[in-house]
């Protein structure tokens, strides 16, 4: 038991934290060694298994992610992007994998982890499920093969606790179909249809966002044209997809050097 890998979590009182500590404690392939909230959260201090509602899991959430991440072999930080930068450093100082699960992230935010990627390796992905990462090396391949007679639209859907949007995965999925054509993301992007807009100009890629009660994530890629349409569609119905990818990759940056690596690395896909 020893041997196995050490995980920290942060934002264990998460959505996504909490089910981040259950697949880490339910897994034969790495042990649980730390429990991260922000400071002046009332579970800090606590047993993170008995404030989950469970019995003890003998790691106490700490607001100290550096002693934390010091213990451990890799920190799984799905989170906010100002906490994620912050981990980010210490990750790198503790050796720590850094697997990153944390969106919103600003092209500011995400340069900031470039020099912490020189001392450890880090693995950022805005959904770290099989099927999206699967679905963006199709979404790249039809774009390819469709010209601009086709107008690409990002739609996704999300619950109503979500900040960020576009989402993680629908701007993956925008930079994929930008690839596909050939063309930067920045340069096409039309984030945010309001009032007169004028007509759809040809080439762009459009985004929607959709918030409500407790989507888990849902995302469209259509690709429309005059007399048909092509609809690729992802949906997750259960958080569990995301912290399992998130464990293959804490247990996948084990063997690889320091770096900055994402998902289709992790799956080689
Ligand atoms: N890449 C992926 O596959 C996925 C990414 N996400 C992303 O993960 C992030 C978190 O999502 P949720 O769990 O739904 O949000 P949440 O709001 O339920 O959890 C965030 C947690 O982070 C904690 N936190 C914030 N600042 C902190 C700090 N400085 N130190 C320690 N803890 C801190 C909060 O207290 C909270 O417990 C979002 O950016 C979301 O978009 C969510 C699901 C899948
Ligand atoms: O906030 C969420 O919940 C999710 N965030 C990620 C995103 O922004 O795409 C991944 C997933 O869709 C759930």
């Amino acid at each position: 038991m020893e041997d196995l890998p050490g995980i920290a979590i942060t934002g264990a009182s998460g959505r996504m934290g909490q089910m981040l500590i259950k697949t880490v404690v339910e897994s034969k392939k790495a042990r649980l060694v730390g429990a991260i909230e922000r400071k002046g959260h009332d579970w800090v201090g606590r047993d993170i298994g008995e404030a989950m509602g469970g019995s003890a899991l003998g790691v106490t959430v700490t607001d100290e992610p550096l002693e934390a991440f010091a213990k451990a072999q890799a920190v799984i930080d799905f989170t906010a992007p100002a906490a994620t930068i912050e981990f980010a450093k210490l990750a790198a100082q503790a050796r720590a994998v850094h697997v990153i699960g944390t969106t919103g992230m600003t092209v500011e935010d995400i340069a900031q982890l470039a020099p912490c990627a020189r001392h450890a390796v880090i693995v950022r992905a805005g959904n770290m499920s099989l099927g999206v990462n699967l679905l963006t090396q199709l979404t790249r391949k039809v774009a390819e093969a469709l010209d601009e007679d086709f107008d690409i639209e990002v739609i996704e859907a999300h619950h109503h606790h979500k900040v960020d949007a576009p989402s993680g995965t629908a701007l993956m999925l925008g930079e994929a179909a930008a690839e596909g054509r050939g063309v930067e993301l920045n340069d096409v992007a039309d984030r945010g249809r309001d009032g007169i807009t004028g007509a759809r100009k040809r080439g762009d890629i459009g985004f929607t966002a959709i918030r409500g009660g407790d989507i888990v994530g849902e995302h469209d890629i259509l690709f429309a044209a005059a007399g048909e349409r092509i609809v690729l569609r992802h949906m997750a119905t259960d958080r569990t997809i995301f912290a399992r990818g998130a464990l293959k990759a804490a247990l996948w940056g084990q063997t690889q050097k320091p770096g900055e690596y994402d998902m289709v690395d992790v799956l080689g896909l």
